[in-house]
């Protein structure tokens, strides 16, 4: 029986649930997804201070200030940034205040320094400065009880600004879920080791760990194992503490040593299937251990193991983060050439996506099949053929997928 790829996708969600919250350092919650709203408890600003280098004033006090005309005050005091003495400025004086400096009470505006001569003991204003001016008034940012991050908030760079401000030193997050990729096969070698006869340097198991790093995740590669009997149950005996889903690559096909097939098909809790595309036919799903940890078993080849991560894993790894299960996002364009596709499959073909005058564009690559890796760093999309068709002629718009980038 072969699968849709929305029914495969739909199995894959099944097996996964989000990540635990969990209370998060803020020098560890970047990536992580917020688990509840956060409200301030507290109002930004905190006081109310000074927006500029300047003097504190009454604002009565210099409004007949002109050019010509300055005002000359007695500077009463010095207030700088983290200044936590009481400052009272009092009718006919001023204080000298820096840029974020608490406002001393009985004042009610900042005259600028370059409105000034700039004076230490008597300063002369040249101009007036209306009530408020330059001051930021305690709350004019955030208002304490304020909702300043949502629960599902990604959080980033702004996020961890906003944390911090309102004085947070944790916050309860998501984490990244823990992707550890297995590569399987008796060919491999690890890259940059000498390579003999009939071997492959390991290549899979970098490409996804990458992949589910780009998704958000934390990823780890295990070493890769061969096709000896046992040796991927170890593995992933071994892994399953560790991991909040396992991603495997390799035997999941006919062959008589596709070790990842024969030996999870053993458990009841593991499925194997053909799902209708191309590249990524064969596929398994389930869970695996006491914790029902997700594993899901990609084809090898290289270009269907890639593909299939984006297009049936990837939906999972956003629900495990704790956001919605969305597909990468898909324009319409118009291919430059014609793509084949089997029948009753779903072709994934890579292509540059470019935009020009009239529209979007796809350009295939020559190279299109499950193991030719080495046009796959030259596109940035995945140009869909659906089931019911065997050839896009060119000229023909369809649906194209758009490719993470880091
Ligand atoms: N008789 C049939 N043969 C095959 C079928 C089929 O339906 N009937 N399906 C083909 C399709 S489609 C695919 S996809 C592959 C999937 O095979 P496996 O998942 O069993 O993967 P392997 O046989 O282990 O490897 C396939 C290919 O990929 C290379 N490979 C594997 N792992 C890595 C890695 N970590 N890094 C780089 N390259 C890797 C491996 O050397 C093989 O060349 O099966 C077809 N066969
Ligand atoms: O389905 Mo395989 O993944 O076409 O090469």
């Amino acid at each position: 029986m072969v699968k849709s790829v929305e029914q495969h996708i739909a199995d894959i969600l099944g097996v996964v649930r989000p990540v635990a919250p969990i209370e998060l350092d803020l020098q560890r919650v970047h990536g992580a997804v917020l688990a509840e709203d956060v409200h301030s408890t507290v109002s930004l600003p905190r006081f109310d201070n000074s927006a500029m280098d300047g003097y504190a004033v009454r604002s009565a006090d210099v409004a007949a200030a002109r050019e010509d005309a300055p005002v000359r005050l007695p500077v009463a005091a010095d207030i700088a940034a983290g200044d936590s003495a009481v400052h009272t400025v009092l009718s006919g004086h001023c204080a000298r205040i820096m840029t974020g400096a608490p406002m001393p009470s009985g004042a009610d505006a900042v005259v600028p320094v370059e409105w000034t001569d700039g004076g230490q003991a008597e300063v002369a204003i040249h101009r007036p400065a209306a009530a408020g001016n330059a001051v930021r008034p305690e709350g004019g940012d955030v208002l304490k009880g304020d909702l300043v991050l949502r629960e599902g908030a990604r959080i980033g760079a702004a996020e961890i600004g906003v944390l911090a401000a309102i004085g947070r030193r944790s916050a309860p997050v998501r984490p990244k879920p823990r992707v550890v990729v297995l590569a399987t096969g008796e060919e491999l070698v690890e890259p940059g080791e000498p390579i003999g006869p009939g071997q492959i340097w390991e290549s899979n198991g970098y490409m996804l760990t990458a992949a589910a790093v780009d998704a958000g995740c934390a990823g780890y590669r295990h070493a890769f194992v061969g096709d000896e009997p046992g040796a991927v149950m170890a593995a992933l005996e071994d892994v399953l503490v560790q991991a909040d889903i396992v991603i495997t690559t390799g035997g999941v096909s006919m062959g008589a040593y596709d070790v990842v097939k024969e030996e999870l098909s053993r458990l009841d809790t593991m499925r194997f299937e053909k799902v209708a595309m191309e590249p990524g036919k064969p596929q398994g799903y389930g869970t695996v251990g006491e914790d029902a940890t997700p594993v899901i078993t990609l084809p090898g080849n290289p270009v269907s193991a890639f593909v299939s991560f984006q297009i049936l894993v990837r939906p999972a790894l956003q629900r495990m983060r704790g956001l919605p299960p969305e597909p990468l996002p898909a324009v319409r364009a118009r291919l430059t050439e014609s793509v084949a596709s089997p029948p009753g499959r779903r072709s994934y073909r890579r292509v540059v996506l470019d935009q020009v005058q009239g529209g979007a564009v796809a350009t295939p690559v020559a190279r299109q099949a499950s193991h030719q890796l080495g046009a796959l760093a030259e596109i940035n999309a995945l140009a869909v053929v659906p089931e019911e068709l065997t050839e896009l002629p060119a000229g023909a718009e369809t649906e194209v997928v758009l490719l993470p980038r880091p």
